[in-house]
């Protein structure tokens, strides 16, 4: 379990090369700065950035084999978890979709001072987006499971892997779906919150719309 700052960055640095580190140091202080003109981020959570955010978005990592393909971030609101998924896995081609002009604003500036090549801000509610085949899909407080996954499964193929940080209620949403749904996922234990999980799996039926 991830319990200190220093024991958070040393694990996202385990995923990091030098430059990658100088991105996120440079996103944390511009997070820092923007924060106090949006509400991006829970103040007291400024405290212990790496281990609520940084490390809570690259955990997602140990879940996943590859370090290339497409990643869909849903609701990036701060940049979490995409930000740091594009900072760390300059293979995969990361897109943050996000609805608030300002947040989205934000997430363009924070990517183009962090010099990010692999990153592609959407602004626009998912609901809008053009569907094309992701092959991972993230959300971390997006939207109850259920809506999450019925508003994201266009984008889904039966290979495409979901990941899902929802916190302490990660169980009882996952009870929350049809049990032909249900049967593709399940909960991953967090290293940054003992009693949080995270969602992982494959939807193998319902709103399929791709081979
Ligand atoms: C609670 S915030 C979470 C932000 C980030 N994922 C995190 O964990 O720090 C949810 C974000 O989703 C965005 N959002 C909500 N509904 C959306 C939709 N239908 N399409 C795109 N973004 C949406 C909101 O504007 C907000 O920034």
């Amino acid at each position: 379990m991830i319990t200190t700052e220093s024991g958070a960055r040393s694990f996202v640095a385990g995923f990091a090369t030098t430059s990658a580190m100088e991105q996120l140091d440079q996103f944390a202080s511009d997070l820092r700065l923007e924060n106090d003109k949006q509400n991006l981020v829970a103040k007291q959570s400024l405290t212990q950035l790496w281990q609520r955010h940084f490390a809570d978005s690259a955990q997602l990592l140990t879940l996943v084999a590859r370090d290339h393909g497409v990643w869909l971030d849903l609701g990036s609101g701060a940049g979490f978890p995409g930000m740091v998924i594009a900072a760390l896995r300059p293979g995969m081609q990361v897109k943050l979709v996000e609805s608030r002009r300002i947040r989205a604003e934000w997430l363009q500036r924070a990517s183009d001072e962090m010099g990010l090549e692999n990153c592609e801000i959407v602004h626009a509610k998912l609901e809008l987006v053009e569907p094309f085949p992701a092959d991972f899909i993230s959300a971390r407080a997006f939207a109850p499971l259920r809506k999450l996954v019925t508003i994201a499964a266009p984008f889904s193929t039966r290979d495409t892997k979901w990941l899902l940080p929802k916190g302490r209620s990660a169980a009882q949403e996952l009870a929350t779906l049809k049990p032909k749904q249900r049967k593709g996922f399940h909960v991953e234990p967090s290293q940054t919150d003992g009693e949080a999980g995270i969602i992982v799996g494959k939807l193998t039926s319902g709103g399929i719309i791709r081979p």
